[in-house]
């Protein structure tokens, strides 16, 4: 049997707080497969974020589960996420780049950690400095870059350790429209050119038009 590359079963995730017990996802279902690229829209505290942390891993479901390829996140041993950080890129809307080093520098980060040997590493950046659009800027540190050019930047280190799930929280929230669409339609191309499933969050309509599928989130529900 086949599974999905990413999927959420019933997932719920709800905080205790002073006030009550919020609920930010309630019994969410999605499926995403190699390939496919996924827009989580909805308005200001739906549960975009929340959602996303919990598809990355990064959080655990009160209820329900998240699987990649069919495996259980929340049942995964420490050596399985470990390889599930690998396989599993993820991209800020505050960019997360460091400001003193450069574009190339920046991309090449992940395989440090992965302990990449030195030639390989100069490689892969290149390449995913190419995929970006970006090969002739790698020497430049962000501030020399444009806002666009650094959110190509951020996805070019998401993708240079090639994962095969790609999550992205509103990586167009700080562009101007025109920029916005870009860097929209460039993540839609690496999604078909190397199968990876992506999951963008946005509550720009324009993006939406850019998706393979469409979910929609209502205080946390899955709505029309
Ligand atoms: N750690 C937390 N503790 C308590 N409440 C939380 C926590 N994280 C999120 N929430 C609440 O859950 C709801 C959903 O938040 P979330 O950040 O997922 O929304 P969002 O759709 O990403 O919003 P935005 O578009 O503004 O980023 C909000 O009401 C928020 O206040």
């Amino acid at each position: 049997m086949t599974h999905p590359r990413l999927a959420a079963h019933a997932v719920t995730r709800s905080f205790p707080t002073p006030a009550g017990e919020v609920t930010a996802v309630a019994g969410v279902d999605l499926e995403v497969a190699a390939g496919e690229l996924l827009v989580v829209r909805g308005r200001s505290g739906s549960g975009k974020t929340t959602l996303l942390n919990l598809l990355a891993g990064l959080d655990r479901p009160t209820s329900g589960s998240v699987t990649l390829d069919g495996v259980d996140v929340a049942g995964m041993d420490a050596a399985q996420r470990r390889a599930m950080r690998h396989r599993v890129g993820y991209v800020l809307q505050s960019f997360g780049l460091v400001d003193v080093l450069s574009a190339a520098e920046n991309v090449e980060v992940p395989l440090r950690l992965q302990r990449v040997a030195a030639g390989e590493r100069t490689r892969r950046v290149a390449a995913a400095l190419e995929a970006v659009g970006l090969g002739a800027h790698g020497h430049q540190r962000p501030a020399e870059l444009s806002g666009g050019q650094r959110q190509r930047v951020g996805i070019a280190r998401a993708l240079v350790a090639e994962p095969t799930v790609l999550l992205a929280d509103e990586p167009t929230g700080q562009l101007d429209s025109g920029t916005a669409a870009t860097v929209m339609d460039l993540l839609h191309a690496l999604a078909r050119e190397r199968s990876v499933a992506m999951v963008v969050t946005t509550h720009d309509p324009v993006l939406v038009a850019r998706a393979d599928r469409v979910l929609t989130l209502h205080d946390g529900r899955v709505g029309a």
